[in-house]
């Protein structure tokens, strides 16, 4: 069976998504495209699905019976509509992230998706999928020794004016927040923002870089550095430090040179570059889970987990230095 997708949001994630799943995947076609611009959704035909229906209203696509399963990968706050809306027609949905801007609002999906019995929603924190944060997660599993810290670091080369202070946490730190719970197998009780001086670099409406220090349930410290306006390059680190020992999540592979009396080695530009090959699993997860009529990989939980702790980093950052409590309700069993 070749599973019938409708792609909403065609800008930049969704016409790689589209990409993918038109070039890429087994499995699956991409027969509907809508945007709330037009002109983006036909675009997206015209390059990548001729045979695909553009519809002007996420809502109808949705609804449109040709359509098995549902790619939201429009802007953030809409995400929480369309998301339930699949839910209602008892459609499988992979949502980017953020599941929904608000933890009220993944709430909502995580009790629609309840009441519906089955998992429908995979989010789309592809780190989980990533080659190197899969062998980091056995490497704690098996030979570090249980975890103590976690220093880690997320850096970007630059970010346009509209990026402002919470979207380091809302829109950057949500990647780190989801697969460190994931790699710990651990929740969160606090959070601490600390601020050095302003890179020059930074915009005026933009504090960066910031320091993020995450407490977990089983009192791992976890310290992030989000530096978004590094300059040099898109920079993933993590050192898991254990009892017995430390592990390190690995470069990406890239040719090392030996050249005119310097030992060099590239680092990547584009976080899209990093993190290409996860995309491509995490969406196959998806099309494999969805052609079964279900969901599988991180859930609307995970997306509530990783709300109601980016509201407590956000309130960490306007509290500057004060510990801001994390309480995670229970967790329905569903997600067990
Ligand atoms: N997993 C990851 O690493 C990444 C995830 N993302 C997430 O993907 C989502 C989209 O990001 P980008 O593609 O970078 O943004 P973008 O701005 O390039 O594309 C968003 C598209 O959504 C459309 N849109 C806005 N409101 C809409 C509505 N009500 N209905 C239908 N379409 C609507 C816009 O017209 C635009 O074409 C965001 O939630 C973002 O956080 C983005 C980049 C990386
Ligand atoms: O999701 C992403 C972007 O939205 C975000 O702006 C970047 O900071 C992240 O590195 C990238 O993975």
């Amino acid at each position: 069976m070749t599973l019938k997708i409708g792609v909403i949001g065609t800008g930049m994630i969704g016409r790689d998504h589209t990409r993918r799943i038109q070039q890429v995947l087994a499995g699956a076609e991409v027969v509907a495209l809508s945007d709330y611009n037009p002109d983006a959704a036909r675009a997206v035909q015209a390059d990548l699905a001729p045979a695909a229906t553009v519809y002007e209203k996420g809502e109808d696509l949705i609804a449109a019976p040709e359509v098995d399963a549902i790619l939201v990968c429009s802007t953030g706050a809409t995400h929480e509509a369309y998301v339930l809306a699949a839910i209602a027609a008892g459609k499988p949905c992979f949502c980017e992230k953020p599941l929904a801007t608000t933890a009220d609002g993944a709430r909502r999906i995580v009790d629609a998706e309840v009441a519906h019995g089955t998992r429908l929603v995979q989010v789309g924190f592809m780190r989980r999928y990533d080659a190197g944060y899969v062998a980091l997660k056995e490497a704690v599993q098996t030979r570090t020794g249980a975890p103590i810290m976690v220093h880690a670091a997320h850096r970007n080369p630059t970010v346009p004016e509209q990026y402002l202070t919470p979207m380091a946490i809302h829109d950057t730190l949500i990647h780190e927040i989801d697969v460190f719970r994931w790699l710990l197998d651990d929740d969160y009780v606090s959070a601490r923002v600390l601020f050095p001086r302003k890179a020059d670099r930074a915009h005026a409406r933009l504090r960066d870089p910031q320091v993020v220090v995450l407490e977990t349930a089983k009192g791992v410290l976890i310290d992030v550095e989000i530096f978004v306006n590094c300059h040099y390059g898109y920079d993933i680190q993590c050192e898991v430090v254990g009892e017995d020992g430390i592990a390190r999540l690995p470069e990406p592979m890239a040719i090392q040179m030996r050249l005119g009396a310097t030992l060099q080695n590239p680092i990547l530009t584009d976080w899209k570059d990093r993190f290409v090959a996860s995309y491509d699993v995490e969406l196959n997860d998806f099309i494999k889970a969805a052609t079964r009529g279900t969901a599988a990989g991180p859930s609307s939980w995970d997306g509530y987990a990783a709300a109601i702790t980016s509201d407590a980093c956000v309130a960490a950052q306007d509290a500057e230095g004060t510990t801001v409590a994390i309480t995670l309700p229970a967790r329905p069993a569903l997600y067990d």
